[in-house]
């Protein structure tokens, strides 16, 4: 595919992720609009046109598709009305990586789904429940300890991980309660007592071969993740398997861009989680470890750009830069103090409110090795303060 720039690329999702995305986008001199649910979104800050709708009515993708005519639709997020996408890309505009991709990965239970049942690809234990009545008897069946979570959520929104049965019925209000979208619908998960959990990057190109960035390793609370690093220290026999699984999975997806494809890893086994069909949160650790990061990564592989070479620069690590209250007035004191190491950088996303634990910003920075990378992010994430 010969591709002439530039293009008009919409994005559907406006935070930090596309924001980063977005100056990737304009490096190459391309036109973007950003859209989002609220105004002053990360990606808005740094797009040329942006546009506040509800991305989960289909109406309101209508009108911004036809207002703007984009060339490419990138999702950003998951919650988004994809039905609605599948009928534009009936009239000839990419969605990335398809429109049938983004139907799949939008909730938990298709995805798992086609990795479970039409792949037979080893994921935890599950099962799902629509009524209280239901997740009680399914927790049953799955064993305590499980994790509950909506089928529609992402950074660990609505989910808990349930001990015993007295907790069954906190975990299902929790769950609802923070469900996106408009589902009822909760999947219960057995427990995985992982040694490390990774994402493995995987890049799907037009018409070159799927590669891979070397896996980063991470550590969440709260189902959100908190840190990152790359290179994770799996071995080489576990990384081919993570390698094929994903390929299977994003081979069965289709298209092209960016994946983040997670997996949990225990002594024996390589586990699939769940996969996001676009950059990964914890793949911001490639803003500073990689030759070209994971946005650059995306752009390259939408617009059918070569990618020669991937080149991981090292241990590398970032740190997640979170609130601790409500404020509708951002500002951050301790930057230049944090910016005082040496191989330390931060990103500030720009999010114009702040709630209990959002992620603000992060910070990036190389070491001798991962374990004093992680140090030296995890203390520069600290030295910020959100006033
Ligand atoms: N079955 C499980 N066993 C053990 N830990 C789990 C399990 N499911 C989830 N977790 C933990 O919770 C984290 C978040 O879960 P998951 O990735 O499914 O949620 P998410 O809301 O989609 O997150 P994100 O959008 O950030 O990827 C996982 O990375 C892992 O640390
Ligand atoms: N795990 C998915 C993820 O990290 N997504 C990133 O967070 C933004 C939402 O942040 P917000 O909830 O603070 O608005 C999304 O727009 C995306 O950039
Ligand atoms: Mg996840």
């Amino acid at each position: 595919m010969s591709i002439k720039l530039p293009q008009k690329l919409m994005l559907l999702g406006s935070g930090e992720l596309g924001k980063e995305f977005a100056i990737a986008a304009q490096r190459l001199g391309n036109y973007v609009i950003a859209v989002d649910r609220y105004a002053n979104a990360p990606a808005m800050q740094v797009a040329d046109a942006y546009e506040v709708i509800s991305m989960l009515s289909a109406d309101d993708l209508e009108a911004v598709v036809t207002k703007y005519q984009p060339d490419i639709i990138i999702p950003e997020i998951e919650a988004i009305r994809t039905k609605k996408l599948i009928e534009f890309e009936q009239q000839g505009i990419t969605v990335i990586p398809t429109a049938a991709a983004t139907n799949y990965t939008m909730n938990r239970d298709r995805i798992r789904e086609l990795a479970h049942q039409q792949l037979g690809i080893r994921t935890a234990k599950y099962g799902y429940a629509t009524t209280l009545e239901e997740l009680i008897a399914v927790s049953d069946e799955i064993g305590f300890s499980n994790v509950v979570k909506p089928v529609m959520s992402s950074s660990g929104k609505g989910q808990s991980v349930v001990q015993e049965k007295s907790e069954v019925e906190k975990a299902w209000n929790y769950a609802i309660a923070n469900s996106r979208g408009d589902s009822q619908k909760v999947i219960v998960e057995e427990f995985i007592n992982f040694e490390i959990e990774i994402t493995l990057l995987t890049i799907k190109q037009w018409n070159a071969p799927t590669i891979f960035c070397s896996p980063i390793g991470h550590r969440q609370e709260r189902g959100d993740y908190q840190e990152s690093w790359q290179p994770a220290e799996i071995s080489e026999d576990k990384i081919l398997k993570a390698q094929e699984i994903a390929i299977k999975v994003t081979d069965a997806l289709g298209g092209a861009g960016i994946f983040g494809v997670e997996f949990f890893i225990t002594k024996d086994e390589v586990i699939f989680s769940e996969l996001s069909p676009r950059p990964h949160d914890t793949g911001m650790v490639t803003l500073i470890s990689q030759n070209l990061n994971e946005f650059e990564l995306h752009l390259r592989a939408i617009l059918g750009l070569p990618i020669p070479h991937i080149e991981q620069l090292g241990a590398s690590a970032s740190a997640v830069i979170l609130a601790s209250e409500k404020s509708d007035s951002i500002a951050f004191s301790g930057v230049a103090d944090a910016l005082s190491e040496k191989d330390v950088d931060i990103k500030l996303f720009g999010k114009p409110n702040a709630h209990p634990y959002r992620r603000m910003g992060v910070a990036l920075a190389k070491g001798i090795n991962v374990q004093e990378a992680r140090e030296k992010a995890t203390k520069a994430a600290s030295k910020i303060q959100i006033i």
